[in-house]
């Protein structure tokens, strides 16, 4: 069986816990029957021996896997992660989402889309990152009554996603701790009125609109400072074609959205005036998570 789930880019700036998209870099799993439980890791994070010691994915697919089948069996699991970790591009939530769903489908257990979110939810309580990794696409989403609440569009192809990558990465745990406790009214109102007009943008396709719709006052200035060079990155992207740049989740990334044709100016841009960073140029995903028997 083979799984794979989308990278996903959360907050879209002023969005703080509740827009996110996906891109199109995955990863996937390979699990088969085996005489003995081994474990093989491809691309990111292959040098990490606590992903082949203590993987989340195969704790929690274990966790699902046992409460699903009373039978004692062990797997090969092969890795092929192409979602930098700890970067702000939703690697966590892509574990959690197909270890979920691989214990289901190896048990032959069908399982609906809506179900394996909220089933996420318990181990990502915001729900930005899990639900574009389920759906794919622009999503808007809140949790109520424990609930997952969203709205889903597919994104063109007439767009791109331009990334930078840091090398350094962050703890999403340890970034959100950073956060103030408290916000003015003027920064709330800010905030509101900007992810409304963002998400008016997504839905009706005015793209022109999203580099005003994009700014923040909650979180991105805060968690940008322990990194200033991103502040240069977001406006080097902005000059060169982006139609909108963000930190994306809690960074170290820098997410940015441009017209096709202006894409390659974007990253050659970026890949000259950042040599140190890995940029990206991505379509968007529309898939979220795939399984093939
Ligand atoms: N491919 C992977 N395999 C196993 N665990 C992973 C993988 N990717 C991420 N993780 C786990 O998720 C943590 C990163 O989560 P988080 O700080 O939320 O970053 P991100 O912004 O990438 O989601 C890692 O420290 C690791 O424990
Ligand atoms: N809304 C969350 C999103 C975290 O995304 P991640 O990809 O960095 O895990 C936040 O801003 O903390």
């Amino acid at each position: 069986m083979r799984i794979s789930v989308p990278a996903t880019s959360a907050n879209l700036g002023p969005g703080f816990d509740c827009l996110g998209l996906a891109v199109s870099l995955k990863n996937q799993v390979v699990i088969r029957p085996s005489k003995f439980h081994s474990v093989s890791l491809k691309g990111e994070g292959a040098n990490n021996p606590a992903l082949k010691d203590n993987n989340m994915f195969i704790s929690i697919f274990n966790d699902f896997y046992h409460n699903l089948s009373n039978k004692k069996r062990f797997f090969r699991f092969e890795f092929f992660n192409e979602i930098p970790l700890s970067r702000g591009l939703g690697s966590s939530s892509a574990v959690i989402v197909s270890a979920i769903a691989s214990a289901y489908a190896i048990e032959g257990i069908e399982l609906e889309r809506d179900k394996l979110l909220n089933l996420a939810l318990a181990y990502e309580s915001h729900p930005d990152n899990i639900t574009p990794a389920v759906m794919g696409g622009f999503n808007v989403a809140t949790v109520q009554d424990n609930e997952v609440k969203y709205i889903n569009k597919h994104m063109p192809r007439s767009l791109k996603a331009v990334i930078v990558v840091p090398n350094r990465p962050i703890s999403t745990q340890l970034s959100r701790k950073t956060l103030p406790f408290k916000y003015s009214k003027e920064d709330t109102v800010f905030n509101i009125s900007h992810s409304s007009l963002l998400t008016a943008a997504f839905m009706s396709e005015n793209w022109e609109m999203l580099k005003y719709a994009s700014q923040d006052m909650v979180h991105q200035k805060y968690r940008m400072k322990h990194m200033p060079e991103l502040f240069d990155v977001q406006k080097t992207a902005l000059k060169n074609g982006a139609l909108m740049s963000t930190l994306s989740g809690s960074g170290s990334t820098l997410f940015s959205i441009a017209y096709n044709q202006e894409a390659n100016k974007l990253e050659q841009a970026l890949k000259a005036k950042f040599p140190h960073f890995r940029v990206f140029t991505l379509d968007f995903d529309n898939q979220g998570v795939k399984i093939e028997i």
